[in-house]
């Protein structure tokens, strides 16, 4: 058995993502049957110390059924309000199947915006982390209501590797449709063999990683991509089947299941950990060639000197991306300067700052701390 594997039975937080496509019962509306035995299992896992986020899909396939609409709709309004009905569904199924356990759920709807938002962020964390250590099973899903992207991309297990940043945890489990990854999509290509372990970001994986079915939507692509986010903070990810009999448990007993996605470095510091499981930045700052040296090469902070131009609108604290002026990325990081500043200040030396802006925040426009290559 691999080292990764074992360490699962004796890991202490793991983040379960249930898919659309296996949650919905071929679009019949939620599979309420699969989702007590599912309850069960986490139940199971809990008693044994394990902390567990639950974050679920579902609500958009539960509210076209419970609206009796016949297709999924295009329009992105209609699917906003199916994932409001939705998602009343969902909660309600799991937690009157964790009332038979006497444990409490919590519904947390987030944004990705609660990840790139330094104080969401952290407000987001703190209850995830108190309604852990008070034994509620938090149930994390999209809030549609208030984004549009998400939905246009149908996406939860980059949710599902975003909070597995924000509470550190050990395991991102992704259950879904299919045994695992494959060398390709297995419904175009029934040749197609299971990768049983493979290292997390390994581009070779890309290639493999085909889109998804018509009820869940990002396919195998998005949950090779929240592996290589999740490891950032150092969980390994397992894509299973859902279906597969006590899946769980049995993965809990280090059995060969699945794929099983290893992080490559140890965890990094709490700090960079959260820039790097960020998505959506602020602004974007052109670096010239010397900075990008520093930076990549060298090891440096990011000065003032070192950049051409800035776009987008920040402030102090906010992520930025930093790209070199082929708008390659290079790396992401908190800034010290709001945008306006932040443009007053580029191209001059650090000791130019007070004159330029009347007082002195920082010499750095992006510390080193608080970034990380790309
Ligand atoms: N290399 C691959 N291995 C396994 N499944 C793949 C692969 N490429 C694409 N897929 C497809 O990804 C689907 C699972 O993703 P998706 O439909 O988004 O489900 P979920 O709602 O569980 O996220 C599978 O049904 C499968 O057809
Ligand atoms: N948040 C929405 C869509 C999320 C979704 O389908 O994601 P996925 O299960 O990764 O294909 C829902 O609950 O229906």
């Amino acid at each position: 058995m691999s080292e990764a594997r074992n360490k699962l039975k004796t890991s202490r937080r793991w983040v379960v993502k249930i898919g659309s496509a296996l949650l919905t019962n071929d679009g019949e509306g939620l599979d309420l049957a699969a989702i007590s035995r599912w309850v069960d299992q986490l139940a199971h896992l809990r008693r044994e110390g394990v902390e567990i986020v639950l974050v679920s899909s579902g609500s958009i396939a539960e509210g076209i059924v419970r609206l009796g609409w016949k297709t999924r709709p295009h329009e992105i309004y209609k699917l906003q309000a199916a994932a409001a009905v939705g998602q009343m569904g969902l909660v309600q199924a799991y937690e009157t199947n964790f009332q038979r356990h006497k444990t409490h759920t919590a519904q947390i709807l987030l944004t990705h915006e609660d990840h790139s938002n330094r104080k969401r962020y952290l407000n987001a964390q703190a209850t995830l982390k108190t309604l852990m250590s008070v034994g509620v099973v938090p149930v994390v899903n999209e809030n549609d209501t208030v984004v549009t992207k998400e939905i246009r991309f149908g996406d939860n297990d980059t949710l599902g590797a975003l909070v597995a940043n924000l509470i550190e945890a050990d395991a991102l489990i992704l259950l879904t449709d299919q045994d695992g990854l494959c060398t390709a999509d297995p419904r175009s290509n029934p040749d197609a063999t299971l990768i049983s372990e493979a290292k997390a970001g390994d581009a070779a994986l890309d290639a493999m990683a085909g889109d998804g079915g018509v009820l869940g939507q990002g396919g195998m692509a998005t949950k090779v991509r929240a592996a290589k986010l999740a490891a950032r903070s150092g969980a390994v990810t397992v894509i299973a089947s859902g279906r597969e009999d006590e899946v769980l448990l049995k993965l809990r007993e280090g059995m060969q299941l699945g794929t099983l996605l290893v992080p490559e470095q140890s965890p990094m510091a709490a700090r960079k950990q959260w820039i790097a499981g960020h998505l959506q930045a602020r602004g974007t700052l052109t670096l010239d060639a010397g900075a990008v040296a520093a930076l990549v090469e060298r090891g440096k902070s990011l000065l003032p000197a070192g950049v051409r131009a800035v776009t987008g609108s920040f402030s102090r604290g906010e992520m930025v991306v930093l790209s070199d002026e082929h708008g390659k990325v290079i790396a992401r990081g908190l800034v010290n300067y709001g945008i306006e500043d932040a443009q007053k200040i580029i191209g001059n030396p650090s000791k130019r700052i007070e004159s330029l802006l009347g007082f002195v925040g920082e010499a750095e426009l992006v510390h080193r701390d608080n970034l990380v290559l790309a």
